[in-house]
């Protein structure tokens, strides 16, 4: 489409929902919901430290992303078997889809399953068996994105690499998350060049927290093709440039970065600058159940507070399609749904 229907402001919030998009960062044990937490919890006799729904809700108050792992670590504690992990990435793919998520790459950390006994091959079997029911019953185009832990050593993620290649087939890619300062991508400089051997997808967590030199050796020692969050990229001009110049994609996370003081208030995000600047930046939810919404709530929550149009949903969710580890075909036919969209909001 070479120029955008007009579309009123006050239709922009239908409009936000109504659109199809790829949600392309988010953690599924991010997704758990305090409920289905529970539940599992009181499935498989595991005891929380907290007395109820309300009381653990209470505590999603972070300073940084430090004191938000260390819940989340604690949260995931009560998937078990097969049955945890496909009920919770099916609880994940039911809301995607009503939000018209059409393509969703989801993130799985093994480490903090395995680190407690369970297999690698349950996790993988409920993960992908729920992707796989989502695709069929559902319509969203899915897939998994193994993630290292970037806290633990080099040898650890080496060791859950190799737990995880009989299982190849079910995941497209591998990423790098948890504590950011202090743990360089430089540190799983072989890992990846691994990765990348086996023709594997490759993804980093890098300039959350951490400065902007760690996104230049995400892109320079592990070659990843997209940068998820980045929002620190702005520190550095040359840095933004290079960035936009070779179409690097941003998963940005807006309801996160405030839950986790990344920026204090909505109104100072700088998803509109990243925009202006040219950057393929794409809205994602990271961890809905922790952060205070799913994908259209980060998409209102944007809207509402920064100086942003429909020309801007238009090149999120386009960004979105374009920045996906999906087909062309699949991509083209996003696009079109999307200009359909567009022009029922005229
Ligand atoms: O935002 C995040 N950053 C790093 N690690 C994570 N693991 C889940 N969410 C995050
Ligand atoms: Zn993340």
């Amino acid at each position: 489409m070479t120029t955008l229907p007009r579309i009123d402001r006050d239709r922009l919030p239908a409009l936000l929902e109504a659109m199809p998009k790829a949600e392309l960062h988010i953690h599924i044990e991010g997704s758990l919901e305090p409920e289905l937490m529970f539940r599992l919890a009181e499935r498989n006799g595991v005891a929380l430290p907290y007395p109820s729904v309300e009381a653990l809700r209470a505590a999603y108050a972070f300073k940084d992303l430090q004191s938000f792992l260390d819940i989340y670590y604690a949260g995931a504690s009560v998937l078990r078997t097969e049955q945890d992990f496909h009920d919770m990435a099916w609880a994940y793919l039911v809301k995607a889809a009503q939000e018209h998520v059409v393509r969703a790459e989801i993130f799985f950390d093994p480490q903090t399953h395995t680190a407690r006994g369970v297999e690698m091959g349950t996790v993988v079997a409920g993960l992908s068996g729920a992707l796989e029911r989502a695709r069929r019953e559902l319509g969203v185009s899915c897939d998994l994105i193994l993630c290292f832990l970037r806290h633990l050593s080099e040898e650890d993620a080496f060791q859950t690499l190799e737990q995880a290649l009989p299982y190849r087939d079910r995941f497209i890619g591998v990423g790098l998350d948890s504590s950011e300062r202090g743990h360089p991508p430089e540190k799983f400089a072989r890992v990846f060049a691994r990765c990348r051997e086996l023709g594997l997808h490759l993804v980093a967590h890098a300039g959350e927290e951490g400065p902007p030199e760690y996104i230049r050796s995400a892109l320079d020692v592990l070659h990843v093709e997209r940068i998820d969050h980045g929002v620190r990229c702005v520190e550095d001009p040359a840095l933004v440039r290079r960035l936009a110049e070779q179409r690097v994609p941003l998963t940005v996370c807006p309801l996160s970065n405030v839950k986790l003081c990344v920026f204090s208030r909505m109104e100072d995000h700088n998803l509109g600058q990243l925009l202006a600047r040219g950057l393929v930046a794409t809205v994602n939810s990271d961890d809905p159940a922790y952060f205070g919404g799913y994908l259209n709530q980060n998409f209102q929550a944007c809207f509402e507070a920064l100086p942003l149009d429909a020309t801007h949903a238009w090149q999120l969710a386009s960004h979105s399609f374009e920045a996906s580890f999906a087909d062309a075909a699949d991509k083209r036919r996003w696009h079109e749904r999307l200009a359909e969209t567009f022009e029922q909001f005229a």
